[in-house]
């Protein structure tokens, strides 16, 4: 039984990267997937479209749906203030389990908070369990047939608020055509488009921001 490729990806964090220095475990899986193995972290392009969205937004509180191995995780988390919390769901045991190493490595313990189980369950017991008003900045990048159903929970849930922002991976591809087609026609979102590639290739893909205007 040899190693997945996530564990893989963990080991390259914890021999090159600087423990408790989020940039180098940034710059470590970047390398890694470029060089060694491609991995379905959001990348470096389009990580820093998330970067000036996080940046310029500043939440409070963030959710991300789909941790994979905790790249964006680290991304969104190393840029929160003090006091603010960035949770993110994770469904598969193994993803989750390598991510919470990279999270640890990275010295952002104290702002993350990854949840194991599926986005469907776990999103209608955000406000009991966690203690959630609402959502400042939302991060799809789970299964893409989940986010046009997660975020009409999400807006059933009241978890949304006038001005929250959702910023999706991969609308181009793998592609997500219903939850485009949901949000870009919907009056309550306003949306663009941020084009880019998919990580670590030249193949076209994108993020779609969208704000929710209550
Ligand atoms: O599919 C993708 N990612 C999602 C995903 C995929 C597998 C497992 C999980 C398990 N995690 C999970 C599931 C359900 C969940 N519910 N709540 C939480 C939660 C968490 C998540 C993806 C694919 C490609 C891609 C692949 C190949 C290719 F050629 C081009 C592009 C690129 C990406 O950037 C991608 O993001
Ligand atoms: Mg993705």
């Amino acid at each position: 039984t040899g190693s997945t490729r996530p564990q893989r990806l963990l080991r390259a964090v914890q021999k090159k990267a600087t423990q408790g220095d989020p940039q180098s475990v940034i710059a470590t899986i970047d390398h890694f997937c470029r060089h060694s193995e491609w991995a379905m972290n959001v990348g470096d392009e389009k990580g820093s479209i998330l970067d000036s969205v996080v940046t310029e937004l500043n939440p409070s509180s963030a959710l991300e749906l789909g941790t994979y191995c905790g790249y964006s995780t680290v991304r969104i988390a190393r840029l929160l203030p003090p006091g603010s919390k960035l949770i993110t769901l994770e469904f598969n045991p193994a993803y989750a389990a390598v991510a919470r190493q990279v999270i640890a490595w990275a010295g952002l313990n104290d702002k993350v908070q990854l949840v194991e189980g599926p986005s469907g369950d776990l999103i209608p017991q955000m406000k009991e369990l966690f203690g959630v008003q609402t959502f400042d900045f939302v991060f799809l990048d789970h299964w893409k047939d989940r986010y046009l159903p997660d975020t009409k929970l999400l807006e059933e849930c009241g978890l949304l608020r006038k001005g929250t922002v959702l910023l999706a991976d991969n609308v181009i591809c793998p592609g997500t055509p219903e939850y485009l087609e949901y949000i870009r026609n919907s009056s309550r979102y306003e949306s663009r488009y941020f084009k880019s590639h998919l990580e670590y290739t030249k193949v076209e893909d994108g993020l779609e921001k969208s704000v929710f205007l209550g």
